[in-house]
């Protein structure tokens, strides 16, 4: 712990979030209409949080999550990922960014069945600007396949597994980089229940060890596992669950 840690931890200061956004918005605009897909966010998420976001569809769920994901940029508002502004980052900074903090776990699982599955989960490390040793790489893809308990699996092809193992392997894939915010889009959209349980499982033990996940569900039963649950509503937060457990997630009501 730095000296200025313990300072802070000794003064009960408050932990600056890892992810902020203030007051976002999301404008899509033709030449006939715009969209408001977003009205105005303010959100806060710290490490070690789980996030579900619920809503009708149309409400915005998929736009949050790629402004988040740095897929797409906000039309106003500041994002902070670590203290640092990312809102008016060019593509190409926004996609290093992303690739060194934030992992994504797709309802597709977006893997490649021209690559193993071991070359799958090491492709974000491949893609990293500073390169990483082949050691490390061989290390850190071992350790995220034995977290998804598909070791056995390492030397085959995508196509040639269940759809819950390829997203075992997509959840494997989203880890390998130590992202500070591991997104997820309906997980379990492909799968029957019992391997959409299973997953879900997976997601839980992921977060109860440590990772940071904000996840996007139309099933209630999914989102009932997060710390704290978003319900969005014509690109507005509507209300927070007030959990007294996890009071360190800020959400506030936007006024139209
Ligand atoms: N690229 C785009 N161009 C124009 N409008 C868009 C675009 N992407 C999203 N929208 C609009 O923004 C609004 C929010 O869309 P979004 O996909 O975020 O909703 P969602 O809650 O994820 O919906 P679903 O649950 O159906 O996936 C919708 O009205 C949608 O039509």
């Amino acid at each position: 712990m730095t000296t200025n840690t313990a300072l802070n931890a000794s003064l009960g200061a408050a932990t600056p979030a890892t992810i902020a956004l203030r007051g976002i918005t999301k404008v899509f605009a033709t030449d006939e209409m715009e969209t408001h897909a977003l009205r105005g966010i303010d959100l806060d998420i710290y490490t070690g949080d789980f996030v579900s976001i619920c809503g009708p569809s149309g409400c915005g769920k998929s736009t949050l999550l790629s402004l988040l994901g740095l897929l797409d940029m906000p039309t106003s508002g500041s994002y902070q990922i670590e203290g640092h502004e990312v809102s008016g980052l060019s593509l190409s900074e926004a996609a290093y960014i992303r690739n060194e903090k934030i992992g994504f776990i797709f309802q597709s699982f977006n893997l490649i069945d021209e690559l193993t599955v071991f070359d799958n989960i090491a492709l974000p490390l491949r893609y990293r600007r500073t390169s990483l040793p082949k050691a490390e790489i061989e290390a850190r893809v071992q350790a995220c396949l034995q977290k998804v308990d598909m070791t056995h699996r390492a030397g085959h092809r995508p196509n040639q597994l269940s759809g819950g193992q390829q997203q075992r392997i997509a959840i494997a894939r989203a880890l390998v980089g130590n992202p500070a915010l591991l997104l997820v889009d309906e997980p379990t959209g492909n799968l029957d229940s019992k391997n959409g349980d299973a997953v879900m499982e997976m997601l839980q033990q992921l977060n109860n060890d440590g990772t940071t996940l904000c996840m996007v569900t139309h099933d209630p039963r999914y989102a009932d596992m997060a710390s704290r649950k978003l319900h969005l509503l014509d690109g507005r937060i509507l209300d927070a669950d007030g959990s007294p457990l996890q009071q360190h997630v800020t959400l506030k009501q936007v006024a139209p």
